[in-house]
């Protein structure tokens, strides 16, 4: 498999290329030469096949010759080795609970499987490779658990000042190591900017060797595409007609790997893009034009971004044709008075918890279901604890801490404040 450049004046380079390079020369995103489509035979299998045979199976169209077999096997086998259970939470609508990982955030399964594969690609090379990574709040903590300890590989993480949850910042500050954290006097989109303009710099480059682990990177991305593989396998179990799926988007990595998997042949029947008042692209759906906004604070706070990264990778699946992307894809804005009204309601009516991102996605889910009928499920991405100033002061009690949890708050976080300053986080990386 060959990666291009969105941006068209890169040379095309292999899974390996990509991985360890992040983003193309010209600036632009890479993306799989075509989607591949699984075989007959995948299909027939499907019903019955392990976790792990679905991991290598799909990965394996995209990683090619990079990583032989019995590496892949075992990269896939370490990456998902925790529970994706689809609770149903009332009569046609089902929560895909996506929090069961290290870091209680579905950011664990694309994390952990870059780490690896740069663990394995890193093998045996002298210089150490910096990981940059901008978050607005559950990827740094997922890549600084993927990464701690991995050889050769430095990570620093760039998230928004006062813009994260304590959990979120007590896992993106506390691990020491090869992890260091920036906190930025900006916005989730400040720190985007920035990485995206460090691989650019020349002179930085020529310093170090860098990558994103953000899902501008094909292997942080692509993973996220094998738990809508293992929840369809699941909804089958229960139900004959395909899965309307309703994803919480922020940079819209998530909801775009689904696509791919559909585009591969998983059958959904409508994907529904959940946003809070982060709205550029409801609007888009709206009115077919984009325009990238300053980004405004929520309470579903890890998808506050005005100018998602991966919007290009949905027009490019479907030739920036507007009426293919609005027949698979529609797309809602959420407002926090309704985000929290979803919350009590849900939990009062059915005890069951959603985390803010998973509340702005039930509430788009059940209005796309009560307009147009049909079943569906929804992507809860973040464990409700990871929210307890919103989650417990909406629902009146507490939320247990998890055992796996707890050893977090006995850690003292460190982490260095910059501005939102390019030349800043330059000058601080290569004084390092
Ligand atoms: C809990 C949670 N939900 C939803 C999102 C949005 O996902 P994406 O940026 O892939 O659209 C994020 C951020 O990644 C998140 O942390
Ligand atoms: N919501 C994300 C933002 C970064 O998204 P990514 O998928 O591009 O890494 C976060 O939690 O940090």
């Amino acid at each position: 498999m060959q990666y291009y450049s969105l941006n068209k004046k890169a040379p095309n380079v292999d899974f390996a290329y990509a991985a360890v390079h992040g983003q193309a020369p010209d600036k632009g995103l890479y993306f799989p030469e075509f989607v591949p489509k699984l075989s007959q035979e995948f299909w027939d299998a499907f019903p019955t096949m392990s976790k792990e045979e679905i991991g290598f199976a799909v990965m394996k169209n995209f990683v090619g010759e990079s990583i032989p077999n019995n590496e892949l096997k075992r990269i896939v086998a370490e990456t998902i080795n925790f529970d994706f259970p689809l609770v149903k939470i009332d009569e046609n609508i089902s929560s895909l609970e996506l929090f069961h990982g290290p870091t209680l955030a579905f950011k664990d399964v694309g994390a952990r499987f870059m780490s690896r594969c740069l663990g394995y690609f890193n093998k045996g090379k002298k210089e150490n490779t910096t990981v940059l990574v901008a978050t607005s709040g559950d990827t740094g903590g997922a890549v600084a658990n993927g990464f701690l300890g991995v050889e050769g590989v430095n990570v620093v993480i760039l998230y928004p000042s006062g813009k994260v949850s304590p959990i979120q910042e007590l896992q993106l500050t506390t691990c020491g190591q090869n992890i260091t954290a920036l906190e930025v006097n900006g916005s989730f989109d400040d720190c985007q900017a920035i990485v995206k303009q460090a691989f650019m710099d020349e002179d930085l480059n020529k310093h170090l060797t860098l990558t994103s682990a953000n899902s501008i990177n094909v292997a942080r991305w692509l993973p996220q595409q094998l738990y809508y593989f293992f929840a369809v396998q699941k909804w089958f179990k229960k139900y004959n007609e395909a899965p309307i799926i309703c994803v919480p988007s922020g940079n819209f990595g998530n909801i775009c790997a689904g696509i791919m998997a559909q585009q591969a042949g998983l059958p959904v029947k409508h994907f529904v893009a959940a946003c809070n008042a982060n709205d550029e692209v409801p609007k888009y759906f709206a009115t077919g034009n984009y325009s990238p906004q300053m980004a405004v604070a929520t309470i579903s706070n890890a998808m506050d971004v005005g100018d998602p990264s991966n919007f290009v990778r949905i027009l490019e699946i479907f030739n920036a044709d507007y009426n293919s992307i609005t027949e698979i894809i529609s797309s809602v804005s959420v407002d926090d008075e309704t985000t929290k009204a979803t919350i009590k309601e849900v939990e009062s009516r059915t005890n069951y918890v959603l985390d803010p991102h998973g509340a702005v996605a039930y509430k788009a889910l059940s209005d796309y279901i009560n307009a147009n009928g049909g079943n569906g499920f929804l992507l809860e991405t973040a464990h409700p604890v990871k929210f307890p100033n919103v989650v417990e002061e909406v629902i009146g009690r507490q939320i247990p801490i998890p055992e796996d949890a707890k050893y977090l708050f006995e850690k003292k976080k460190e982490s260095t404040v910059i501005n939102a300053d390019f030349d800043a986080v330059k000058k601080w990386l290569l004084s390092k």
